[in-house]
């Protein structure tokens, strides 16, 4: 067989792999384990297939469902399926952003409090390398990481603060000094980070990615079983262009867009209560119309958001009824409808 053929050949049984394993519908999403991203990295090699599976804890099934499914196809000897999971964890869910300074691990640690007051058990993982500022905002100094040993190998031991487990690059770091870790060092790291962790059981796991598209970013996404991303932007044209990039990464390697939080939409007058739209406005909504996914919330800027962030009060916790409290508080009804985790709450 020339190479010509051999290349039409494997071309063409890769599609006919695609179209079986649409076949395989996670049920509560309604939707195929292709389209969710949960199968990436399809590769054919003469009569076999190899892949790997992203799922949550609660979905190994999906395992023997595809084997079953691809045993039908006629030229088939073999389908080899690594699974790729992170232990316990039901539902992991990335917030990115395209660019710095736009709100995003304020998002992740509101979002986050949201989740754990409407009963879910939530672990955080700040992957932000190059600012890894959740622990204050949920309120921790520097504290020393435990590792303990597990059947599977040493791990580390997530500290637990505000009923949130926590798990930060940031607490690996000397205080105040940068993370400067760089190509292998910083892919080896995040990956250890995303295993090795010993998180119990989740419902939801969030992880705060760092801004924009660099090796850090990729490396996080393509090894992670990540169910969907938030995306964070402010409403000003810059950061939406930025967002786009960011946007087409997630893209490449399959993971769902859940939707788009703006965030700074617009200042509340104290006194008479007019909105002033200070970034400018509609950006979100533009964004959430291109990319056809759901605008999740509009967060004003309010200074309780700020002195919460520093002090370690997220304001979905302290101000649960305020404007921007609202908008998180929806954000978490909302991922808890989409997942149904409720009933296992
Ligand atoms: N809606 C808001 N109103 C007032 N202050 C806000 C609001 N959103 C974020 N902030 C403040 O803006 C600053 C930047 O927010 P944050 O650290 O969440 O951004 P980020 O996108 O995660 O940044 P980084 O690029 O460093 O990861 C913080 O001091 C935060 O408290």
């Amino acid at each position: 067989m020339t190479d010509e053929h051999l290349n039409s050949l494997t071309a063409s049984r890769q599609q006919e792999v695609i179209r079986y394993l649409k076949t395989v519908i996670e049920p509560i999403l309604k939707n195929n384990v292709v389209s969710l991203g949960m199968v990436r990295n399809l590769c054919i090699v003469d009569d076999y297939v190899y892949l790997r599976l992203y799922i949550g804890a609660h979905q190994q099934d999906f395992f023997k469902e595809i084997q079953y499914v691809l045993s039908n196809l006629s030229w088939c000897k073999k389908t080899y399926i690594q699974i790729c999971t992170i232990p316990g964890v039901k539902v992991t869910l990335a917030i990115s952003s395209g660019k710095g300074g736009v709100g995003k691990s304020t998002t992740a640690v509101n979002i986050a409090a949201a989740l754990k007051l409407q009963g879910a058990k939530v672990g955080l993982l700040d992957a932000d390398v190059y600012g890894p500022n959740i622990p204050q905002m949920l309120g921790l100094g520097q504290a020393d990481i435990q590792v303990i040993h597990t059947p599977t190998g040493e791990k580390f031991l997530p500290l637990e603060i505000q009923g949130i487990k926590l798990m930060s690059v940031g607490l690996l770091a000397e205080p105040n000094r940068p993370l400067a870790w760089r190509g292998p060092v910083l892919h080896k790291i995040i990956t250890q980070f995303l295993q090795d962790v010993e998180w119990g059981e989740l419902d939801y796991l969030l992880i705060d990615l760092p801004p924009g598209t660099g090796d850090a970013q990729i490396t996080i996404v393509q090894e992670s079983p990540i169910c969907g991303v938030i995306l964070v932007t402010t409403p000003q044209q810059v950061a939406i262009s930025d967002v786009r990039r960011n946007i087409h990464m997630f893209r490449q390697v399959g993971v769902p867009v859940l939707g788009i939080v703006e965030n700074m939409s617009y200042l509340i007058c104290s006194d008479c209560g007019l909105r002033t739209p200070i970034f400018g406005s509609g950006g979100g909504e533009q964004l959430a119309a291109e990319l056809q996914a759901p605008l999740l919330g509009q967060i004003p800027i309010d200074p309780r958001i700020c002195s919460g962030g520093d002090t370690g009060h997220p304001i979905a916790v302290t101000n649960s009824t305020s404007a921007a409290g609202e908008v998180f508080v929806q954000i978490a009804t909302a991922l808890l409808g989409t997942f149904c985790l409720m009933q296992s709450i």
